[in-house]
């Protein structure tokens, strides 16, 4: 009897696999860096076969680690950095150009324009007009690499975020799919007809024979071909990073949220059957989509968490590791009257300035590194605040947050979160919940799991952070962070 779920995790700066027993605890993991590449000021790119590379890398090490054959693994699930674009070649599978990361910043002067149509596309997507999403990339693409926009005309070329892209390559180009969550981050996705919408094809000028059929998260998306893993696996489950996280913290109940910090940092809100538009300049997208029926969330985005950290450590290099930073900042303290505001690659929710750039504030003679440094992981507990007031201010503010991700091993960080926005954070056993996410959805589809209650009694609590910091110092550190921001972006 196959016991196993295997996760593929393709993330931005790495890729992962962890086999999960049926109890949802991690029994083997493999881990493959990639290079980043920064052509130009604001460009991000990933070549497309270090994606796949150190995906397929990765579920071998976890396969072999684990001790067990394709035949023990009862499904695969994928669950991918979001908005990434890949346009490849439908015949021969060549990529036209380098993967253009959600990070990538080259179409803001594209988005310009498309602000007289930002009603709309809210309506249609829950989204906005910024980079980030996939739409203008896409567009990037096939106007910039010649012969591009011809062959995709003609049905030759396939776009794909990169779940798409990996589950085309793991079929051998027999399956051209995607999921609702992933669909809904390309700004060509009716959120509510669940449609690729003709409308914004036109808009952004991308030829409909590109896009992938559009499944539920748990769905059947065929089997791995037998040659990558020893035997073909059932491939069974799909969502974006993000959303995953959503279902490893089992935040299935409206008003339930969740906030993952690894190189950027996510809070999504589930807001159930609702698709709730936000005054506030937050996204409204799919959360999951399972039988056909769609759950939606508010999410706040946040480009720059852990990346401040990594910058750091390599750009600035003040300190060696990541860990430092926590010993670092408990020297320092909270009270803290340095400011950094990580706008390198412009500010995501709710200020949406793809033209702010970074700046450290309120340096004097004294200031050294650890203020610095703390700064930069201060910066992360702000911007969540301000994602949290955004919520607040929409009529939903979560009575917990459930945290994750590559960051949240810093127990001074998550303390301060819960101190600057005042929220508890509850951090679980398992802090890969975007792997576990996915594995939940492969099982879901094939009866591993019979409901979602049966996934929320896999969730384990690991650690309670309560607000412990008294509110007039929390206004006052807060206030420090709103004036910061406004000297270096446009505040509305
Ligand atoms: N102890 C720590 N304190 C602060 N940041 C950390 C710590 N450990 C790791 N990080 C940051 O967490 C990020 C890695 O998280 P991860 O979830 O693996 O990211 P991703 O999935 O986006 O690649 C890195 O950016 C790193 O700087
Ligand atoms: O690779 P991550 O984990 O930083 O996630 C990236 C997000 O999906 C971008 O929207």
């Amino acid at each position: 009897m196959p016991s196993y779920l295997l996760s593929l995790d393709q993330g931005t700066t790495s890729s992962r696999a962890i086999v999960f027993s049926h109890q949802g605890e991690i029994v083997a993991t493999g881990q493959h860096e990639f290079p980043q590449h920064f052509p130009h000021p604001g460009w991000v790119e990933h070549e497309p076969q270090d994606i796949w590379n150190s995906t397929i890398d990765s579920a071998r090490e976890a396969i072999e680690k684990a001790g067990i054959q394709a035949a023990d693994i009862t499904a695969i699930g994928i669950t991918n950095q979001r908005e990434t674009t890949l346009v490849w070649d439908r015949h021969t599978g060549e990529p036209v150009y380098r993967a253009i990361v959600w990070q990538d910043r080259r179409t803001a002067d594209e988005c310009l324009p498309l602000q007289q149509h930002t009603e709309m596309l809210r309506e249609l997507t829950g989204l906005l007009p910024d980079p980030y999403f996939s739409a203008t990339k896409i567009a990037w693409i096939l106007d910039n690499v010649e012969g591009a926009r011809v062959r995709a005309e003609a049905g030759d070329l396939l776009f794909g975020t990169v779940d798409s892209y990996l589950l085309w390559r793991l079929t051998d180009g027999a399956v051209h799919a995607t999921d609702a969550t992933n669909a809904s981050r390309t700004l060509l996705f009716n959120i509510h007809t669940q449609q690729w919408d003709e409308e914004l094809l036109a808009l952004f000028r991308v030829p409909r024979q590109m896009l992938p059929e559009v499944k539920d998260s748990a769905a059947e998306f065929g089997h791995s071909a037998a040659h990558w893993f020893g035997g073909e696996i059932t491939i069974a489950g799909i969502a974006g990073d993000q959303q995953a996280a959503l279902i490893g913290q089992a935040c299935f109940s409206e008003g339930m949220a969740k906030s993952t910090y690894g190189t950027g940092c996510f809070v999504i809100l589930n807001t159930g059957k609702q698709a709730l538009m936000s005054e506030h300049r937050l996204l409204t997208t799919v959360a999951y989509r399972l039988n056909g029926q769609v759950t939606y969330a508010l999410e706040g985005s946040i480009f720059m968490a852990g990346a401040t950290i990594q910058w750091i450590r390599d750009g600035l290099q003040l300190i060696s590791n990541a860990q430092e930073s926590q010993s670092l900042a408990e020297e320092t303290g909270y009270d803290n009257p340095v400011y950094m505001v990580p706008a390198f690659a412009g500010l995501g929710a709710p200020y949406w300035d793809p033209d702010a750039r970074g700046a450290i504030l309120g340096l004097s003679r004294d200031t050294g590194i650890k203020e610095i440094v703390t700064a930069g992981l201060q910066a992360v507990c702000y911007q969540t605040r301000d994602l949290l007031d955004a919520m607040a201010g929409d009529g939903v503010r979560p009575a917990e947050l459930r945290v994750d991700g590559g960051m949240v091993v810093n127990d001074w960080l998550v303390q301060c979160l819960a101190d600057i926005s005042g929220v508890p954070i509850s951090r679980p056993k398992v802090t890969e919940t975007t792997a576990l996410g996915a594995a939940f959805l492969a099982g879901l589809q094939t009866g591993v799991f019979n409901s979602l209650d049966d996934v929320s009694q896999l969730w384990v609590h690991e650690r309670a952070f309560i607000p412990e910091l008294d509110v007039t110092t929390r206004e006052r550190l807060y206030q420090g962070w709103q004036s910061a921001v406004k000297r270096v972006c446009k505040v509305e």
